[in-house]
């Protein structure tokens, strides 16, 4: 009997100050990552969104999509966004991220990195329609991508390899006292889409 069978299905805690993080190396799902990863890409209505910067207005460089329930709309510089329907494949992601995290979610953000171009810049995710302290689960598929936090007073930097089909956590204190992003990489990489569960609170 092999009583380690399973250990890449526990929730394991990364020691971390001023803040909790979590990682599953791989998430239950009834279907294999690679499956997901082509159902996704095929069934999300990706958009190229903008961002300014700097006065100017660019792309950003991912594709994005948000999906969630209908009470998770938020209003940002007075106008109202609503989130498209969870599909059914997303349903059954969430579920799997509710019973691995013991957390609820009504909402997710999902990420499409094409290739070793694609980012996202260091930010907290501390929106004040998150809560106090959020919960943020995101699932990862595809191309294993660094994910990097930086203490935001401490010299402090923590990497942890993303990689097909796992889980990582962020909750309580984190987003006040941390940063988190991908870089661009330097050789060539293939796409990989993260899901970033989040639980929007009416306020
Ligand atoms: O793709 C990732 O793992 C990070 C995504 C992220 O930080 C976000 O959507 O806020
Ligand atoms: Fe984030």
């Amino acid at each position: 009997m092999d009583l380690f069978a399973d250990q890449n299905h526990t929730l394991e805690a990364i020691p971390i100050e001023d803040g909790e993080l979590y990682f599953m190396s791989r998430l239950p799902l009834a279907q294999d990552p690679a499956t997901v990863m082509q159902r996704l890409v095929e069934e999300t209505p990706w958009r190229a969104e903008s961002i300014t910067l700097y006065g100017k207005s660019m792309l950003q460089p991912r594709l994005s999509a948000w999906h969630g329930e209908p009470e998770a709309r938020y209003t940002y510089s007075g106008t109202t966004f609503e989130p498209q329907p969870f599909t059914p494949l997303q349903r059954e992601i969430r579920q799997a991220v509710e019973i691995a995290t013991g957390r609820r979610f009504n909402s997710v953000l999902l990420n499409y990195y094409r290739n070793e171009q694609d980012s996202m810049g260091f930010h907290s995710d501390d929106e004040r329609e998150l809560g106090r302290n959020p919960a943020i689960a995101s699932v990862s598929f595809g191309e294993a991508r660094t994910f990097i936090l930086k203490h935001k007073k401490l010299p402090k930097t923590v990497k942890i390899a993303l990689g097909d089909g796992s889980l990582l956590l962020m909750a309580g204190a984190l987003q006040h006292h941390w940063r988190h992003g991908i870089n661009k990489e330097k050789t060539p990489r293939g796409p990989r889409i993260s899901l970033t569960f989040r639980n929007i609170v009416i306020l």
